[in-house]
Parts: C-alpha cells; sequence; structure tokens
C-alpha cells in the first residue's frame, strides 16, 4: 500500500503534486516507528505581507522559517503553535487557522516529524527578536508589485528546499496536506565548517485538502 504513505483516505482531496513514484524511480517512502508532532506558524497580513524568522540555533539554524517547535505533553498542537509564536517571536496570536500539515522523514532517522502549519491573521505586540529566533518581514507579491519596494521577497533559497514546493497552496489560502522524505545529507569534508548541507528530496506530494480531513490521524 502505497497512497503517498498515508496522512489522508484515497479521494476527497484536490490534484496531487508528486515527483514519484514512476518507472525510473523505484524509491519507497523512507520506513519510521515515531511520529512527532510539531507546529509551524507564520503571520501574514491582508496587504501580502508575511513575517519569517531567522533561525538562531537548533534545528534548522541558518534557515528563514515560520516560528514553531515540538509540541509538548499535555498541550493541544493550537496551544504549541499559540506558544512558540510567543516564545520565537514575542506576539499572542488572536486569529489563527489551521491550514496545512505536513509530514517530513529523513533517511536513517526513526522519527516522522508531523508538522501542524497555521497562519496568523491577527495578534497583538509586534514580532521582535528572541534567542531563537530573528523576526523580518516579506512581501509575498511579484517583484513587480510597486506597493510595498521596501521589503524583501521571500527568501527560498536560505528556506528548507520544500517550503517552494507548498508555499503557492499557502498563499493562496488553500488548505493543503503532504509529505516529503529526504535521503541523508552528503557527508561535509572534514575541517569544513558553515551552515550544513541539504539532504536532497527524495519523494514527496502535496495536495489540497479540506482542513477537517488533515485533523484526523
Ligand atoms: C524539513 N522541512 C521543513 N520545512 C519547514 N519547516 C520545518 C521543516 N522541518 C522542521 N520544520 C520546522 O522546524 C521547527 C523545528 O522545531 P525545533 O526548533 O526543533 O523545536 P523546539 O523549538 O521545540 O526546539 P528546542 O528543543 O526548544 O530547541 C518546527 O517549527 C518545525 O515545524
Amino acid at each position: 500500500m502505497d497512497q503517498f504513505a498515508s496522512l489522508l483516505p484515497s479521494g476527497s482531496i484536490g490534484p496531487v503534486h508528486t515527483n514519484g513514484p514512476s518507472d525510473s524511480l523505484h524509491l519507497s517512502w523512507l520506513p519510521t516507528s515515531t511520529l512527532k508532532q510539531y507546529t509551524l506558524v507564520f503571520p501574514v497580513t491582508e496587504d501580502g505581507k508575511i513575517c519569517l524568522g531567522m533561525k538562531k540555533r537548533g534545528f534548522g539554524a541558518g534557515r528563514y522559517n515560520g516560528f514553531g517547535g515540538k509540541v509538548e505533553p499535555g498541550e493541544t498542537v493550537f496551544e504549541a503553535a499559540k506558544r512558540e509564536l510567543h516564545e520565537e517571536a514575542n506576539i499572542v496570536a488572536t486569529k489563527m487557522p489551521h491550514c496545512g500539515r505536513i509530514r517530513f522523514a529523513f533517511e536513517d532517522s526513526p522519527v516522522l516529524m508531523d508538522v501542524f502549519v497555521y497562519r496568523v491573521e491577527a495578534w497583538e505586540g509586534d514580532p521582535s527578536e528572541t534567542e531563537e529566533m530573528l523576526p523580518a518581514w516579506h512581501t509575498s507579491l511579484p517583484p513587480s508589485d510597486p506597493s510595498m519596494p521596501q521589503l524583501p521577497q521571500i527568501p527560498f533559497d536560505d528556506m528548507w528546499p520544500d517550503d517552494d514546493l507548498w508555499f503557492p497552496l499557502f498563499l493562496a489560502k488553500k488548505s493543503f496536506v503532504g509529505r516529503v522524505d529526504f535521503n541523508k545529507p552528503p557527508v561535509a569534508p572534514e575541517g569544513s565548517e558553515g551552515k550544513m548541507e541539504d539532504g536532497s528530496m527524495r519523494r514527496w506530494w502535496f495536495a489540497e485538502a479540506p482542513v477537517e480531513l488533515m485533523q484526523s490521524s
């Protein structure tokens, strides 16, 4: 049973974008044994601004991303999303719809990361630097749009490589689900410093899906 290695039953979802399987790509989904819940939260404005954080330490350090982290025992995913946003960007979400769910697997890791994505449409406070993140506003409007010339574009080259696959759905306010499996990163040459190399994307899929469906396990 392949079916994009679970998350949703077949049917009821939009067109599936995927890089496999095909006859030339005999890659199975990676085996995992533990599902761990994470949150990923992006403050956005109606006029096309999006707040991204430069991760200063830990998993994904050196990349721009949304704000988020592990769901702690005893809290709901929504509570965790709100807590992590406050801890990492100093703002309190007052309107935060759930809009996506993505699962990530990494070669040689038993963990399947189960990431719940939220759009923050209203909040109290102004995003500011914390121990973990340096927030910065970007524009999601095309470069030709004159309304916000002072803001940088979304820096996909400095983000996780999967982000530009599902951002179009996120920015279009569509709810979505998907999965991305990563190959092991190449071994860094001895003595090399700086940003760790990415493992390449081994296999992935994304589709639009109603938000009620993505809340099932
Ligand atoms: C592989 N492609 C990916 N694309 C986009 N986002 C990704 C991601 N993989 C992980 N993420 C996010 O990265 C954060 C890690 O969280 P992480 O810092 O480890 O958690 P937490 O803050 O609890 O950690 P501490 O133990 O406090 O350091 C968390 O938001 C998670 O959703």
